[in-house]
């Protein structure tokens, strides 16, 4: 009994803590017209968070609904202000136009929390960030990508052979897509980035493929350190720990550093990313090379990237330890494979539901392989088809794998809303750009739960608004890695409406419920759907 009155003691007086705090935070905004009421949520929130009840994103979606009209809201954090945008104009602001106050992810990242996780370009800060960004920038230009786009072929061939054999067998075969798509997207990364075949489709007891399962954040303890390291930094420091494990970290060292040394004394070339890290730390990687380089903007609607001048002023932060090419490798890998599987669970998924979309598709996939003949397809052919092009980019508005992101303040800001009012920005202040939220506002999308591919038309895609589409993220610290996800993905769906249609199954579900774990898209009922042979 006496304990359990000390227990509510303890809890009372906590909450009256967190209380004040959130007070002291965020007294300032009410001034601004800021609901207070918004910070209480964001405590609420952490708290569903702990306790696994609901998944980050419907945090981020509840409280962008809530305040209807307003520019910006309080948002989830326990160590510093934290700031949620919800208008496509301070998006465009914060990532573009004023992107020098607002440089870095996240305040919490750096070097020093975490081995690994520290060290890559998601959490690099500053000039640290800016110089790696110059040096791993050529490795994903158009012409770079071209390079890799046989190895890609490849795997996209042999998904084909495994899943053509096992459908040919009934005509028709359901398949776990997360599943299913997870296989082809590590086999993908892992061939074209870390320069050995991954196997993970035809073999259903690869290692790899299970390695990958297990970089997850899925089980209670993983998700609480992501939590610590998100919104306690402080504490997750202090008790020193390690979002990856050992396991892990031996992984990416053998898969890159210790291949890097191999490649180099025996001079072994591939056209893969390892080979151009190689080069990209001798310095002798080009960001330009005019005569292989792709026009996208020509080609595709938002497959383009534009590329951002962020030069570092102290250019001489570029002494990199074996560390920080192993997490480049790290973040190539875990940015790469899972979203790139969410879109084709995402794309598969609507067209099957879609089948006038789908239908429209096949049309323009049957269209292609004629002009062909018995050619293949090239890279340049693939992101000339506008259909596929405007189906993978309602795919990503409908369902962006990377819900958020964030920006961190790093000087004092004065950020102007449209009621005349100033807000202080403070270094330290974070802001969080919801990505999910914003591509489903009326306001930006009419009738955002329509999947409607003419979005992105001809006709109707100049209306978008700047900043309110961006599944990439925007500005110099946009995805550095969508031209390889674009490429990867377009081939697949390519490739597998030459032979099937993705049908709805019983197993289908109706609607997406996400699973109450932290990040990643982990579904409460997983989809089905069905590969039929074409006739
Ligand atoms: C459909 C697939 C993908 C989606 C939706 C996606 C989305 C994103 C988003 C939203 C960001 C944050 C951008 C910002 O804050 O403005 C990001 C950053 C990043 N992504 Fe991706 N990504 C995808 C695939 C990939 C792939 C294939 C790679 C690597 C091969 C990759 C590597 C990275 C890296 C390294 C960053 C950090 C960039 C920086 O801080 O400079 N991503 N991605």
């Amino acid at each position: 009994m006496d304990i359990i009155l000390i227990i509510i003691w303890i809890l009372i007086i906590a909450g009256w803590f967190l209380y004040k705090r959130a007070k002291i935070v965020y007294e300032e905004l009410e001034s601004y017209g800021i609901p207070y009421e918004g910070a209480i949520n964001s405590y609420w929130g952490i708290i569903e968070l702990l306790l696994m009840k609901r998944h980050f994103f419907y945090l981020i979606d509840d409280q962008y609904k809530k305040f209807k009209g307003q520019q910006i809201v309080p948002a989830f954090n326990l160590s510093q202000r934290s700031f949620m945008a919800r208008d496509a104009e301070i998006i465009k602001q914060i990532t573009i136009k004023d992107f020098d106050s607002f440089v870095n992810h996240d305040q919490s990242f750096n070097g020093d929390i975490d081995s690994l996780q520290g060290k890559m370009l998601f959490t690099l800060v500053d000039d640290e960030w800016r110089n790696m960004r110059n040096t791993l920038s050529p490795i994903f230009t158009s012409s770079k990508m071209k390079m890799m786009f046989g190895i890609l072929s490849d795997c996209a061939s042999d998904f084909m052979v495994h899943y053509e054999k096992k459908v040919k067998e009934t005509g028709k075969l359901v398949i776990n897509s997360k599943e299913t798509f997870s296989r082809f997207t590590v086999d993908g990364i892992c061939s074209a980035v870390l320069g050995f075949k991954g196997d993970c489709v035809e073999n259903e007891d690869s290692e790899l493929y299970k390695l990958s399962v297990r970089m997850q954040p899925v089980d209670i303890w993983s998700t609480f350190k992501f939590l610590l390291f998100f919104f306690f930094a402080n504490i997750y420091k202090f008790f020193k720990f390690q979002l990856t494990t050992k396991e892990i970290r031996d992984f990416f060292y053998n898969a890159i550093v210790k291949v890097m040394k191999e490649r180099e004394q025996n001079g072994t070339f591939r056209p893969d990313v390892i080979q151009l890290l190689m080069q990209a730390k001798k310095g002798q990687l080009k960001v330009q090379d005019k005569e292989n380089e792709v026009n996208e903007a020509e080609l595709s609607n938002f497959s383009a990237n534009i590329e951002y001048d962020v030069k570092a002023k102290n250019t001489k932060l570029t002494n990199w330890t074996d560390e920080h090419y192993m997490a480049q490798g790290f973040i190539f890998f875990f940015a790469g494979y899972d979203t790139t599987q969410t879109l084709l669970q995402v794309t598969t998924y609507s067209l099957a539901k879609n089948k006038d979309v789908q239908q429209k598709l096949i049309d323009e996939v049957d269209e292609v392989v004629a002009s062909l003949g018995d050619a293949s397809i090239s890279y340049e052919t693939l992101h000339k088809m506008q259909y596929l092009d405007m189906v993978i980019s309602e795919a990503l508005r409908y369902w962006p794998p990377a819900s958020a992101t964030t920006r961190g303040c790093n000087r004092d800001y004065d950020l102007k809303l449209n009621n005349g009012k100033v807000i202080k920005m403070k270094p330290g202040d974070d802001v969080s750009l919801p990505i999910y939220s914003i591509q489903h506002d009326p306001k930006y999308f009419e009738d955002p739960e329509k999947f409607d591919p003419e979005r992105f038309s001809d006709e109707r895609k100049g209306s978008i608004v700047d900043g309110s589409y961006i599944p990439f993220g925007y500005g110099p610290r946009v995805c550095i890695g969508s031209r390889f996800a674009l490429m990867e993905a377009k081939l697949l769906i390519f490739n597998l409406l030459r032979k099937f249609t993705f049908e709805v199954c019983d197993k289908t579900p109706e609607k997406f419920e996400l699973a109450p774990n932290f990040a990643n898209f982990e579904l409460k009922e997983k989809i089905f759907i069905e590969l039929k042979l074409r006739n």
